[in-house]
């Protein structure tokens, strides 16, 4: 199959105060999200003047994946466009669509299954085809990164590092938690076409990390920044709760690996950095923050990996994965879809 373009597909974030509340409205609209919550999580941004990492971190992989390609003679246009914010997905589709590309892949900063990581990003590209109209190129998005080395091994770096800066002599006590975003547990039953795939992907990729970086470690897999109405369940426990836990039962420091994102974004530097160290501190407890993949030029590399999976002839025999859950291309259409939307 020939294949005339890449886009980099991801969530999107406000750049200055004014553009919080607009884009906390698109993500959130028709999710039944409290206003409450909303008016926190504006809160959260503006902590930050207003601007949200994520767009910056785009465009550094954009930057870092076009010179990859160009080293290794991959001649292929990569465009880029959000999910959530500025450049919107529609536009960088009309651009595409403008310069005669016919037949696109898509790499979506999200390694998993479910529908956040994955459905509403395919639910994104199809929207964003249809307000182009009929001569929309196709897009279809790469497979699932989970498992693969130039996402896995940033993250077992990472933790190696973070546990670097912890004291040795308290190792007895030291434990891994990996995090990822909660998701509400509905959603988490329907991910994949036989459920539960969000929560398997993600505790493979905690196994294969913590086996890596620090086979001597208990670990454990735990949930942040949930969203929501209160009485609706979400996957637990919460990262901050569960620090409590660990307090309670004798550990003295933490690594806490973000194993669910892909850069260091929002979500890490507010709930992680800002409010999980916060209660790590209250805890007594010592707490080091592990990187994510970012600019890794492993994970850059990743990308070009999973495109020549796709166009070249014998691609089928080029695809790396560490773990052995299964694998596919293209989503069947019953994966993932919601069954709850308020
Ligand atoms: C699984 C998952 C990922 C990982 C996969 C991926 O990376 O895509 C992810 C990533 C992200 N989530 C992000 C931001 C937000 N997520 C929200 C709300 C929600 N997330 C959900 C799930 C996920 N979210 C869900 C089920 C909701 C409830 C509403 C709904 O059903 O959709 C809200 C609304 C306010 C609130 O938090 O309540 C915001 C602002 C940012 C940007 C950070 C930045 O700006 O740097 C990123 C990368
Ligand atoms: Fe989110």
């Amino acid at each position: 199959m020939a294949y005339d373009a890449v886009v980099l597909v991801s969530f999107g974030g406000p750049e200055r105060p004014e553009d919080v509340m607009p884009f906390l409205q698109n993500v959130t609209r028709g999710r039944g999200v409290p206003p409450e919550r909303l008016a926190e999580v504006a809160e959260h941004y503006q902590h930050f003047g207003g601007v949200s990492p994520i767009n910056q971190q785009c465009r550094d992989l954009l930057a870092a994946v076009r010179a990859d390609f160009a080293a290794h003679g991959l001649d292929l246009p990569v465009y880029w466009g959000n999910r959530n914010w500025d450049p919107l997905l529609a536009d960088t589709v009309t651009q595409m669509r403008d310069d005669g590309v016919t037949r696109a892949l898509a790499f979506v900063t999200s390694a998993y299954g479910g529908y956040s990581s994955c459905r509403q990003y395919q639910e994104d590209i199809a929207a964003a085809r249809a307000a182009v109209g009929p001569d929309a190129p196709v897009i279809e998005k790469l497979r699932q990164f989970w498992d693969h080395p130039g996402f896995v091994e940033p993250h077992v770096d990472a933790v190696r590092a973070a546990l670097g800066q912890l004291d040795p002599a308290k190792r007895d006590t030291t434990r891994l938690v990996f995090s990822a975003h909660s998701v509400p547990t509905s959603m988490a039953a329907n991910a994949g076409p036989h459920g539960g795939r969000y929560e398997a992907q993600l505790r493979e990729t905690a196994r294969l990390v913590a086996a890596a970086a620090a086979p001597d470690l208990p670990y454990d897999l735990v949930w942040q920044s949930r969203s929501g109405p209160p009485q609706v369940p979400w996957l637990e426990p919460d990262i901050n709760d569960h620090l409590a836990t660990l307090a309670q039962g004798g550990t003295t420091g933490v690594v806490v690996s973000p194993i669910g994102f892909v850069s260091d974004h929002l979500e890490v530097v507010w709930d992680l950095d800002t409010e999980a160290l916060e209660t790590a501190k209250q805890l007594g407890l010592d707490f080091v923050r592990a990187g994510t993949p970012g600019t890794d030029p492993r994970f850059v590399a990743m990308v070009r990996e999973l495109v020549t999976e796709r166009t070249d002839p014998d691609g089928a025999q080029l695809r790396r994965r560490l773990g052995d859950l299964p694998m596919w291309d293209t989503c069947p259409t019953v994966c993932c879809v919601p069954t709850r939307r308020p």
